[in-house]
């Protein structure tokens, strides 16, 4: 693979671009801001997203999409999950015919309850085969300073997910290749719920045990809403469940997380949102994942109370008494 395009230049467009150039490719970065992108071409920095962070000299940036993608082979995508439909509208025309598109995202639509891979096969007007999701215990901070890690790519075209594999295997990042997009697609959106929901707990000075039981029953209600939509159970215990989920609600590098403990420490959601400079996803995916989950008549307790929490301005300490005062039940 010779050339590569990311779409968006936050935190982890940012880290994936510094992969794909260290595995070989020449890679252009489409960023919102001009001084991004004059910051990323002249100087090779991303201040805002990456502070510090030296970037590979293959790696160039523009503010024209259809300069970024032409020629490239994969076109990888890293904006908000609510801007994708908007955005690819209005960039798909220009993608290379046969170009592998990369979704980074880990959301979930609102209104449509699609997932990232499915608005982009709607949008772009391209076949499913052509679009291959990375998703796992991904920390962009971490990735950008080489810090051992895996990953999922996960797609229904084997030759594709192969190819994107060897694009961003290093010394530093394991990938592995999985049929399962739904299930890797499901895994990294709910996670950011749970790992708000976390936050809370942490905030609020809940100890180990509540904390534990989170991730187990968080983990317990993706599967249940993902295996309610098609997605494999053992993905769940895998990089993109288990992994994604552990990684995200105990790293206070996580967005989602440090969002939830704004909310815990009784800060509201616009608070929160004013204090957060980058995208916590499950904010906006909680409602989205409680709708899907509704039209499947599947229970998924803890995000419909961190929905409540972030947009019926319940208490957190309220949502916690709701949440254990359920009908207790088998495991
Ligand atoms: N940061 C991570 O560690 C990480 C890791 C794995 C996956 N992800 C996922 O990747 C996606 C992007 O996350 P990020 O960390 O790069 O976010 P970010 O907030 O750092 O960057 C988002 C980028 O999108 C751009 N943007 C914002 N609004 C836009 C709009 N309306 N149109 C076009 N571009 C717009 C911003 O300018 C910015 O460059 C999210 O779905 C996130 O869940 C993030
Ligand atoms: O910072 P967050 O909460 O968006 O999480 C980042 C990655 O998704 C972790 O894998």
């Amino acid at each position: 693979m010779s050339r590569a395009a990311v779409i968006g230049a936050g935190a982890w467009g940012t880290a994936f671009a510094k992969m794909l150039a260290e595995a070989g490719a020449d890679v252009t970065m489409w960023a919102r801001r001009e001084s991004v992108v004059a910051s990323i071409r002249d100087h090779h920095l991303n201040e805002s997203a990456l502070p510090g962070l030296k970037l590979p000299e293959r790696i160039t940036a523009t503010g024209d999409v259809a300069e970024a993608v032409a020629g490239a082979e994969i076109v990888a995508i890293a904006v908000p999950s609510q801007t994708l439909r908007g955005n690819l509208a209005e960039w798909a025309p220009a993608f290379e015919a046969d170009s592998t598109i990369v979704s980074l995202m880990k959301g979930i639509e609102l209104g449509t309850t699609k997932r990232m891979s499915q608005v982009i096969v709607e949008t772009a007007r391209v076949e499913p085969a052509r679009v291959v999701v990375v998703s796992g215990p991904n920390l962009a901070p971490e990735i950008a300073a080489e810090q051992p890690a895996a990953t999922v790519v996960a797609g229904t075209d084997h030759d594709r997910c192969r190819a994107v594999q060897h694009a961003i295997a290093l010394p530093y990042m394991r990938p592995y290749t999985s049929e399962d997009v739904v299930g890797c697609e499901l895994g990294g959106a709910v996670k950011n719920v749970i790992a708000l929901a976390y936050g809370m707990a942490a905030a609020m000075k809940l100890g180990d045990n509540t904390k534990a039981s989170l991730i187990t029953r968080g983990l317990a209600e993706t599967a249940r809403l993902g295996v309610a939509l098609g997605a494999d159970p053992l993905t769940f215990a895998g990089l993109a469940g288990l992994g994604d989920l552990v990684a995200t609600c105990s790293s206070p590098l996580s967005r989602n997380r440090t969002f939830g403990e704004q909310l815990g420490l009784g800060k509201t959601l616009e608070q929160a949102q004013t204090a957060a400079r980058q995208t916590a996803e499950g904010v906006k995916s909680c409602l989205a994942i409680r709708d899907l989950a509704r039209a499947h008549a599947v229970e998924v307790p803890i995000t419909e109370q961190v929905e409540r929490v972030c947009h019926e301005g319940v208490d957190p300490r309220v949502a916690v008494k709701l949440l254990m005062g359920r009908e207790i039940k088998p495991e």
